[in-house]
């Protein structure tokens, strides 16, 4: 287990609520963060490594896109069987790349684990039987967000696969206020307060544009995915598997 401080970090009143960023401070606290806002993350987590075990080829790559601090590229790799494999970490957070590394060096995976601080964009995908974006591709621009699943999608290998989770938006207005009520009663009993989930409601409105399920699988399909799976959901937190 990754382990670091407690996310404070909107627990005071600030004058004005800048962009979320994936800095120093949000990398500090992020097992706390993300676990506590996440419905369902460590089961996410857990069951993407599953998936590695089922769907990586001997001599294939798993990219682990936004990897943060390389959650997902661990748990892959204590299920990855077959050899001659590499698991690829891309995160263009300098602050999140630093201790990735660290945590990498001190688990000691049998699979090789490279982690590259870069935009993801720049990384061309190549010789895949698996691609993770775990909560990655909602921070990206939307209308870059195609040509990003294209690119996945000619990496990857007949049978490979691409696990896609995300915040979604619901299509009608009181579907997704209930979906957004029932997180922010979940992080309130996860300890955050009113203020801490108003600022950073706040803090992501900019950076954090969600698509409803509907739009990601037309993507998907676009792209040439065969087979979309909606295998996890919890309020508006999805996971997604698309089988080329
Ligand atoms: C919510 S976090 C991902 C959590 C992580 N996948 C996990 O399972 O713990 C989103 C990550 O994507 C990274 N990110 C956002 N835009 C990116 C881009 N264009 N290229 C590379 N990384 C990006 C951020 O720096 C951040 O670390
Ligand atoms: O806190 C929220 O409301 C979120 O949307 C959670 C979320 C995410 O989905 O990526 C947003 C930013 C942090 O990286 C951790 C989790």
């Amino acid at each position: 287990m990754i382990s670091s401080g407690k996310d404070a970090i909107y627990s005071s009143p600030l004058g004005q609520v800048s962009d979320f960023r994936f800095d120093e401070n949000v990398a500090e606290v992020f097992p706390d963060m993300i676990q506590r806002s996440v419905p369902g993350y460590n089961t996410i987590v857990d069951a993407i490594g599953q998936m590695a075990g089922r769907y990586v080829q001997a001599g294939t790559q798993l990219y682990d896109l936004g990897c943060s601090l390389g959650a997902v590229s661990l748990a892959a790799s204590r299920y990855i069987q077959v050899p001659d494999c590499k698991i690829i970490g891309v995160d263009n957070s300098k602050a999140m790349v630093e201790r990735c590394q660290r945590h990498i060096q001190a688990f000691k995976s049998a699979v090789p684990i490279e982690v590259i601080c870069d935009d993801l964009q720049n990384v061309a995908i190549q010789n895949a039987s698996m691609v993770v974006m775990n909560f990655t591709l909602q921070f990206i621009e939307p209308g870059q967000r195609q040509a990003i699943i294209q690119g996945i999608f000619d990496g990857l290998k007949p049978g490979g696969i691409l696990v896609l989770s995300e915040k979604i938006r619901h299509p009608s207005e009181q579907g997704n206020e209930l979906l957004i009520e029932l997180h922010h009663e979940f992080k309130r009993r996860n300890g955050y307060s009113e203020l801490e989930i108003s600022q950073k409601r706040t803090a992501l409105e900019n950076v954090m544009k969600t698509d409803s399920f509907e739009e990601h699988a037309k993507r998907l399909q676009q792209a040439g995915f065969s087979d979309v799976i909606l295998w996890f959901k919890c309020f508006n937190f999805t996971s997604i598997v698309a089988i080329k």
